[in-house]
């Protein structure tokens, strides 16, 4: 597709929403009298002719004909929610047909408009991706031609949207951007979506450029395999498969550190102290710190006044853009905690374990300098972790333009009870087919980064970091049958909770920022395209192996003694 092509696409599909948006409230012409008692049998054939209409318009458009669908039917929310309210209000006896049926009917269009939020909230989302992939493509393209860098351009937009969810395998020794690298880093410098932000002598210069590559350890010739499958003569056959390892290599020094450290522990704080130090006076490198950190250290020793950091959320935005580095000073909450201040890019992480698991922190802080020296000078290898995009649909809400900004986690979204005596219950599709309905404590979605955390303490699977998938692991499901799954990474998660469940749920991110859903409210999930680079201390699956066996103690058993019974 071409960035012309691709600039239409994105713009037509805005107005398509925003069209959609004002179909919306031109036909929505406010609340519809309460019918009275006599009526009601009139209003039940009314809601049951709609509900024809919109199963026949179903049958007969495609996908965003279902926002005209949706259209049709809205004047029928208010008098829905109104004959909710009357029923509630009457008694209704078992043997009273009509009402029975009306209510019946009633159901049936609210998940017809239900149905027609959820499809606007992903277009919308599909929207702004589009419309963020393009910024980046010309961002890209702007920065080539600053550089003079020709084959850093890339005019196939699908190629960079694959390139940044990682579905190219390939690597490439072959200089700037080469074919099979990825340019993430120059795509995302500089040009930041957004409001232009106010000078700040503050500011530090460009940041370091690096490449991305596959490694190809023992490929001889260096002539890489790559993973495709190929139909030769008509046989399906898949190519030997290549190390996927990646590295970081750098183009450019980095210059700028990020420093994110665990609250109140003496031992953080003290090691942060000695780092910031050392960076400044060892390497020359520019240093942020949390605005907490910044006063504690300003407060000890005013000789810390070369450290930088930032006084609102809207800097917060483009710390992407400014930072090469980011360590961490903590447990896994204080990974967790770095990747939430990131809605975007995220800088490569270096996590050192100042916690008590630290399943996500490899490096040993007792060894700061030859850790940090082998990250700065480079190569070194990475896992990319994937994150989940999670938007929130409110069924209050689903006739407003603007829906609640997504939220991206790197563990999981957990659908809980709360406190909630009773039973959770959820309906669950993938893409559009039904799953199940949970009915239990409640559900988690995890990426496989957040596999063994709270989705393995639910019986999940341990899955490998780099493992493309996305878990749904339920939380004490009430049934005597119900294994977690594992899905593919390309599909979108819904979970909703229906009109008839007798509690609200509770949705939270990697563990915290939890919101109510109530009946009609629904979180969709799938994976963003921005994961977290975390840096390894020797590669993705060494460290993997050695978090589970170290960590979780993972099949830890005295070993069987050498006499005994034999064959
Ligand atoms: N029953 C449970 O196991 C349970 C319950 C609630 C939350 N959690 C997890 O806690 C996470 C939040 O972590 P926190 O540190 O802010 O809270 P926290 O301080 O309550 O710590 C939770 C524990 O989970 C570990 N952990 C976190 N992410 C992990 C991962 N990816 N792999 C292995 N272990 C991991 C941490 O090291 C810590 O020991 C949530 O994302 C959730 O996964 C687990
Ligand atoms: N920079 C930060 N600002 C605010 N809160 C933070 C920050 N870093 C970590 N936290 C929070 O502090 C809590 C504890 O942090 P962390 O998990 O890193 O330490 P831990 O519990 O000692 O280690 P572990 O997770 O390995 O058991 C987490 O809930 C995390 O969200």
């Amino acid at each position: 597709m071409s960035l012309d092509e691709l600039a239409d696409k994105s713009s037509s599909e805005e107005i398509q929403v925003a069209q959609s948006d004002s179909k919306f409230r031109s036909l929505n012409p406010g609340p519809i009298p309460i019918p009275a008692a006599p009526s009601i049998r009139s209003l039940v054939d009314s809601v049951s002719d709609e509900r024809l209409d919109v199963m026949a318009s179903h049958q007969s458009e495609n996908g965003s004909g279902s926002i005209s669908t949706a259209s049709s039917t809205v004047s029928s929310i208010e008098s829905e929610k109104a004959a909710y309210e009357y029923l509630a209000q009457t008694p209704i006896k078992s043997t009273d047909a009509h009402l029975v049926e009306f209510s019946e009917a009633m159901r049936t269009v609210a998940k017809a408009l239900r149905r027609v939020a959820e499809g606007k909230a992903a277009a919308q989302a599909e929207a702004a991706e589009w419309k963020r992939k393009y910024e980046l493509e010309m961002a890209h393209k702007q920065q080539s031609k600053i550089k003079g860098c020709g084959s850093c351009v890339s005019n196939d937009l699908d190629k960079l949207a694959s390139q940044l969810t990682l579905e190219t395998s390939a690597s490439d020794q072959l200089g700037c951007c080469g074919k099979h690298g990825i340019c993430s880093h120059e795509v995302l410098q500089d040009v930041v979506p957004g409001p232009i932000p106010r000078p700040n002598h503050k500011m530090v210069g460009r940041k370091a450029s690096f490449k991305l590559s596959w490694g190809c350890n023992g490929d001889k010739n260096g002539q890489h395999k790559h993973d495709f499958v190929s139909f030769e003569k008509g046989d399906i056959t898949t190519a030997e498969r290549s190390n996927k390892q990646i590295l970081l290599k750098w183009e450019s020094p980095p210059q700028t550190v990020l420093f994110i450290t665990k609250p109140n522990s003496n031992n953080v704080h003290v090691l942060c102290a000695e780092m910031v130090r050392w960076l400044k006076e060892h390497k020359n490198i520019n240093v942020f710190v949390e605005p907490r950190v910044s006063k504690e250290l300003l407060t000890e020793d005013s000789s810390y006044n070369f450290i930088q950091t930032w006084d609102n959320d809207e800097e917060i935005k483009l710390l992407h853009t400014k930072v090469d580095l980011i360590v961490t000073l903590g447990g896994d909450g204080t990974v967790l905690w770095a990747a939430s201040l990131f809605k975007g890019p995220v800088p490569p992480v270096v996590a050192f374990s100042l916690g008590s698991l630290g399943f996500m922190t490899p490096f040993p802080s007792e060894q700061y300098r030859e850790c940090l020296d082998n990250v700065l000078n480079g190569p070194f290898s990475i896992t990319l972790r994937n994150r989940l995009q999670c938007h929130v649909i409110r069924d209050a809400a689903k006739d407003e333009l603007v829906t609640e900004d997504p939220i991206l986690v790197l563990n999981e979204v957990t659908i809980d009870r709360g406190i909630s005596s009773y039973l959770t219950y959820l309906e669950c599709y993938c893409d559009s087919s039904f799953v199940t309905c949970v009915q239990g404590d409640g559900l988690i979605i995890s990426t496989t980064s957040g596999s063994t955390a709270y989705s393995l303490a639910a019986g999940g699977s341990m899955v490998h970091p780099q493992v493309p998938g996305i878990l749904f692991t339920p939380i004490c499901p009430h049934s005597l049958s119900f294994r977690p799954l594992i899905l593919p990474e390309y599909v979108t998660l819904r979970v909703q909770v229906p009109y008839n469940s007798r509690g609200h749920a509770w949705a939270s991110f990697d563990g915290k920022d939890r919101r109510q859903l109530s009946p009609g409210d629904a979180l969709i999930c799938s994976i963003s395209p921005w994961p977290v680079p975390t840096a390894c201390v020797m590669d993705s699956t060494t460290d993997f192996l050695r978090s589970i066996q170290e960590g979780l103690h993972w099949n830890l058993r005295k070993s069987q003694s050498f006499d005994g019974p034999r064959d």
